[in-house]
């Protein structure tokens, strides 16, 4: 049977970083399903500059993506509902709670696993790992 993994994130600028956490989630199944926050539920850092179709066509053009779709605007657990995971892997660094998730999902009827991915340090000098920190390295060169 297919198993089905889902990834979550902004992805506004794609870096290395992105690239070593949707390998990390791939290699848990054999589909990676990827759900692009929509601009209006990003509100805890900047909003992406990039808009929400761009976003989600770079994600979707990666090698290892089966297919990226664009997140629900008002319910995240739609899009779940839809896709059916066997696990979903949130980010090293994600600020979601994953007991919370896992009692959500169960409160739905979801039966899948809750993972986190690892993290991943800069291989050379001035490797940024971070849209944040492109966005002030491209201010400070071009501002
Ligand atoms: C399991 C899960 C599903 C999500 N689904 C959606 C969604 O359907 N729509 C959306 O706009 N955001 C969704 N999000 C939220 C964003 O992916 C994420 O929390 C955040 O806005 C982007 O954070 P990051 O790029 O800093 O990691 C989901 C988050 C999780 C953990
Ligand atoms: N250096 C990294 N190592 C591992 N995972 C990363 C790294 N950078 C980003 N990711 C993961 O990619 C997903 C999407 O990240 P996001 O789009 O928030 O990018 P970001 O570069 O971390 O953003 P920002 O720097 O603006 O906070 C998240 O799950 C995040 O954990």
């Amino acid at each position: 049977m297919t198993e089905r993994v889902i990834a979550q994130g902004t992805f506004d600028i794609l870096h290395p970083g992105h690239l070593h956490y949707l390998r990390d989630a791939a290699a848990l199944g054999d589909e990676l399903h990827v759900i692009v926050a929509r601009r209006e539920n990003v509100t805890h850092k900047a909003k992406p500059v990039l808009p929400d179709r761009q976003r989600r066509d770079m994600v979707d053009a990666l090698e290892m993506v089966a297919e990226a779709h664009l997140g629900h605007r008002e319910d995240i657990f739609v899009p779940i509902e839809r896709i059916e995971p066997d696990v979903i892997v949130l980010g090293h660094d994600q600020h979601h709670d994953e007991d919370g998730i896992r009692a959500a999902l169960a409160e739905r009827g979801i039966d899948c696993d809750v993972t986190r991915a690892s993290p991943c340090e800069a291989r050379y000098d001035g490797e940024l790992l971070s849209t944040g920190r492109i966005v002030d390295r491209i201010l400070e060169r071009r501002g």
